[in-house]
């Protein structure tokens, strides 16, 4: 039975640029509750996990009219105009004792199962560690940047030491925090938490989660993210 104190943090101050909408994504709707809801129950559904904290955007005016903000699990903080700088601005209020467990608001089709099963790997272990997925598909890289509209292939990557990094990332907060202000000062840019711990020379743990734990990013996503909900439960056919 895990005895730490592990508190939640969940980057929700991002626009959502590449779902093309006209509200940011963690407050779309799936169902009757919005993308951010159906996240923070995931979390909530945890007794182990004692507190939530839900980094906002400054100008967010929708987060605390929710009934789920006056939870007494949850608190909320603002945020940066990075993930990173979000991630830190919730960090602050987490004791350095503590673990921290990150996980973006716009992954609510976590498992309980997967949560639970990072949790109990990394305190096994006593090393931070991260959800994520093998890949499966063939990698190519490119000759150019993705962003132009037919770029060469250069090689195929060889696929087996190859992990998409998913959320949770569960780290001692003390760590975190100085691994991040490190990377920060040393003008390094993360894209998630793992990676400022390598950064600093760490060896996360790589647990492997089920494929339904997206990451809702581009419009495609949505009819997808429902069915896993509905799949899971969590909301009706
Ligand atoms: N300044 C930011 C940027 C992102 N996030 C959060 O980090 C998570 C993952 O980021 P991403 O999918 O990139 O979200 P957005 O930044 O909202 O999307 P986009 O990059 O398409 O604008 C999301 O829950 C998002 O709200 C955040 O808290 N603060
Ligand atoms: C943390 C993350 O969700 C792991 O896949 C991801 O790196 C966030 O990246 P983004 O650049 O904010 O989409």
């Amino acid at each position: 039975m895990v005895s730490q104190s592990i508190i939640a943090i969940v980057p929700a101050a991002g626009g959502g640029q590449r779902m093309n909408m006209s509200l940011p994504k963690q407050y779309i709707k799936i169902g009757q509750a919005t993308i951010l809801e159906h996240t923070l129950h995931k979390l909530l559904s945890l007794p182990l996990i004692s507190r939530i904290i839900v980094v906002i955007s400054p100008d967010d005016h929708f987060f605390t009219t929710l009934a789920i903000a006056s939870n007494p699990r949850i608190s909320f903080t603002h945020g940066g105009s990075t993930r990173a700088q979000s991630v830190l601005a919730g960090l602050t209020l987490v004791n350095d004792d503590s673990w921290a467990l990150v996980h973006d608001a716009a992954r609510p089709c976590v498992t309980h199962a997967d949560i639970k099963k990072l949790v109990d790997a990394v305190i096994q272990a006593n090393c931070g560690g991260i959800l994520a997925t093998k890949v499966t598909d063939t990698i190519k890289q490119s000759s150019h940047q993705s962003n132009i509209d037919f770029p060469t292939i250069i090689k195929t990557c060889d696929r087996e030491y190859l992990w998409a990094a998913a959320t949770p990332q569960m780290f001692k907060a003390k760590l975190l925090k100085e691994s991040m202000l490190k990377a920060k000062e040393d003008g390094v840019s993360l894209t998630d938490e793992a990676s400022a711990i390598e950064y600093c020379h760490g060896q996360p743990l790589l647990v492997e989660c089920q494929r339904d734990n997206i990451k809702v990013t581009r419009p495609e996503d949505l009819p997808l993210a429902t069915l896993y909900l509905q799949e899971q439960g969590y909301i009706t056919k």
